[in-house]
């Protein structure tokens, strides 16, 4: 497994679900050297973590080992230093009988009888929204690392056949172009369990002076960073909500700058916000323990970015959904849960340049909190699609069958 170096997009990639359906299977998880500790963490011991050095690319920060210490501009360097890997990880494949690589994928015809339709129904959304066609069933990954191309997948296979423009020899219906493709599924959140980590104190008691589904929450995941006129639309929004919230607001990391996001943090808070909310309101920068937070009984709302990982978060937790999307595939998640699915509402922003105000923010929230009837229904029926262990179990039995099919067919 090699994903690209965010954490929004390494923390969906899931192991334990492999391992624990083949004692056989092995998993070797390809990341950036200053990113170990964290994925080791992370997927405890599912997977041997092993690390990449970036080479130099001329201005990206010798310490940026993920999005998260970087700038927009920057992570466009670190795809370049990713892209730079090449012949690291083609030496690490050399050593390997196959050559299985990550990458994304969709399998419409695999769905069961029962849950096809609403599988097939999701993937054809997310093809028309990208203009692919749905046949052949595959979606191509992209030459670069920029991200993976949207799908509701999170681990993929794909068989390079060993000489360039050979036909693959896999038994599954392969493409001309050479690659086979796999469907895992997305990895939504598990149910609560006793020993989950519990959240913090300092959150949960915050969260506990409120009514049952009353307090928003604003976040906006692991790498993108509102510019400050639009943080400082969306708490003025919030605010005019008249709702308790607590929105989460990040800055770039860049080296030498551990102290800025304090001061940053305070330029956007509007004049005289804090004294007009009396403790109703609280802005936090740093990461919170997001999926925790989602199913406080006291939030009913989430105000996110459109990430894939946080939108099903918060679809799975039961909260109303309103997105503000920001850039690259956001924007296709947001029309398609918003739009297609019905299961939240996006901020109207301005035809002209996309901007957005804190009424738009403001009218999106009561929107999403006064929905009910035949939404409520569809965002019900996708959480339990999300929620079916038996839905999940067998995009995983599926998806290690399909890999061993690969497997058999270079042998
Ligand atoms: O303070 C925080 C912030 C995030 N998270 C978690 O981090 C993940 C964030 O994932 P996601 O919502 O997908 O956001 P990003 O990390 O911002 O997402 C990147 O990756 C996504 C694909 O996974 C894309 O949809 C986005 O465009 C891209 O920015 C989720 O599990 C959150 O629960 C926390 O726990 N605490």
């Amino acid at each position: 497994m090699f994903p690209w170096p965010a954490f929004g997009h390494i923390s969906p990639f899931a192991p334990r679900k492999l391992v624990s359906i083949d004692s056989k299977i092995r998993v070797t998880f390809l990341t950036s050297a200053g990113t170990v500790p964290r994925v080791e963490a992370m997927l405890a011991s599912s997977a041997k973590v092993t690390p990449l050095s970036l080479p130099h690319i001329p201005g990206l920060p010798s310490c940026a080992s993920s999005t998260a210490d970087l700038t927009a501009d920057g992570a466009e360097l670190l795809k370049l230093a990713v892209d730079a890997t090449s012949p690291s990880v083609s030496a690490l494949l050399a050593d390997r009988p196959h050559r299985l690589r990550h990458a994304v994928g969709v399998r419409p015809r695999k769905a069961s009888r029962r849950q096809g339709p609403l599988l097939r129904r999701l993937l054809r959304l997310l093809l028309r929204l990208h203009h692919r066609p749905l046949s052949p069933p595959v979606v191509r990954p992209r030459r670069t690392h920029g991200g993976p191309t949207r799908v509701p997948c999170h681990v993929g296979a794909r068989h390079r056949a060993s000489s360039p423009g050979t036909a693959p020899t896999s038994t599954t219906s392969a493409p001309s172009t050479g690659t086979t493709s796999a469907c895992s599924s997305p990895d939504p959140p598990p149910p609560r369990h006793h020993d989950d980590e519990e959240l913090d104190d300092r959150w949960a008691t915050w969260l506990s002076a409120f009514p049952d589904a009353s307090v928003i929450f604003a976040s906006f995941g692991s790498e993108t960073f509102l510019p400050a006129a639009a943080a400082t639309e969306l708490l003025l929004g919030l605010e005019a909500t008249r709702s308790p919230f607590l929105a989460v607001l990040n800055f770039p990391k860049q080296a030498a700058m551990d102290d800025a996001a304090a001061t940053e943090l305070e330029a956007i808070i509007p004049v005289g916000l804090e004294e007009r909310l009396e403790g109703r309101g609280v802005v936090h920068t740093g990461w919170v323990q997001q999926q925790q937070i989602l199913r406080h009984r006291s939030v009913g709302c989430f105000v996110n970015h459109a990430g894939f990982s946080s939108v099903v978060e918060g679809l799975v937790a039961g909260c109303r959904l309103v997105m503000l999307p920001m850039k690259v595939e956001q924007h296709f998640n947001a029309r398609l849960f918003a739009r297609e699915l019905r299961v939240g509402v996006e901020v109207a922003r301005r035809d002209e340049d996309g901007w957005f105000g804190r009424q738009d923010v403001r009218d999106a929230v009561e929107a999403a909190v006064a929905s009910g009837g035949g939404e409520e229904d569809d965002a019900r029926k996708w959480r339990e699609f999300f929620t079916n262990e038996d839905v999940q179990s067998k995009f995983a039995v599926d998806f290690v069958r399909e890999l061993k099919e690969v497997v058999k067919g270079q042998a």
